[in-house]
């Protein structure tokens, strides 16, 4: 946390255990707002950053899922599409990491996520688009054999560049948005990832991403959400069927 924080009496919040295959529901459509998330999900970490930005820890309650050992009311009851994140909302469930993230923001209080200049939204657009194609290249480099592919160098000089198109802060549309939010769970497991299966440093001629990185971690709102990237590495070399 922040020492600015800190001094303001910001209480980090005490994360509640995840339900598992014996665990009851909870009071289902009782008007509660929940955001189901794991804890290790980068998809789910997006909505989960954007509430506690928006400062909603009471008004949208976090109902973390064991992916590992899911419970079947999860599937039957909650989110048929039966992965995180949902959201559990006026007696609705909506899923989708990117269409959370923006309705979350559009309708409830807080700081606003998104600038009104045009020119940031569509950029902001742009950059929505193209965050599952990044993702792909990077997370089918990970398992093949040998030095990182050209492909990969140029995603992240991709991101390199577009960290110089706003310059009104170092963050993707200058100040701090929905954009950051929605690359930021990844690009944390691709520096750990790639440094330790590739030996390559995203960062390393990338002076935009270094800060960016570094001034997102000043963030308490995403630093909370951060797991152990040791952890999160073995769970996707598990997935990625990599030794
Ligand atoms: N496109 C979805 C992807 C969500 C997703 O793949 N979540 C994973 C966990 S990281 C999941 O729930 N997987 C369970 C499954 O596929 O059965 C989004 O952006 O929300």
């Amino acid at each position: 946390m922040s020492a600015v924080a800190a001094s303001f009496g910001y209480v980090k919040e005490v994360l509640p255990p995840s339900l598992n295959s014996f665990s009851e529901p909870p009071a289902l459509f009782d008007g509660t707002t929940r955001l189901y998330i794991s804890y290790i999900c980068p998809y789910a970490q997006r909505p989960w950053i954007v509430r506690n930005f928006k400062g909603l820890q009471k008004k949208i309650i976090l109902v973390p899922i064991d992916l590992q050992n899911r419970p079947d009311w999860y599937k039957e009851k909650v989110y048929p599409g039966n992965k995180v994140p949902a959201l559990e909302h006026n007696n609705e469930v909506k899923g989708e990491s990117l269409d959370l993230i923006k309705f979350i923001d559009e309708t409830f209080e807080g700081p606003k996520l998104l600038p009104n200049d045009p020119a940031k939204r569509q950029f902001a657009e742009e950059l929505f688009s193209y965050s599952d194609i990044f993702n792909m290249v990077i997370f089918k480099s990970l398992p093949a054999p040998g030095d990182i592919g050209e492909a990969v160098v140029a995603a992240f000089d991709k991101l390199e560049d577009a960290l110089s198109k706003f310059d009104d802060g170092p963050f993707l549309l200058g100040q701090f948005s929905l954009v950051d939010i929605a690359y930021a769970p990844f690009i944390e497991r691709f520096q750990y990832g790639l440094t330790e299966l590739k030996n390559y440093d995203i960062t390393k001629g990338r002076p935009k991403l270094a800060l960016w990185i570094e001034e997102l971690y000043k963030i308490d709102a995403y630093a909370e959400t951060v797991q152990d990237p040791k952890e999160l590495l073995a769970v996707a070399k598990k997935r990625l069927g990599i030794a």
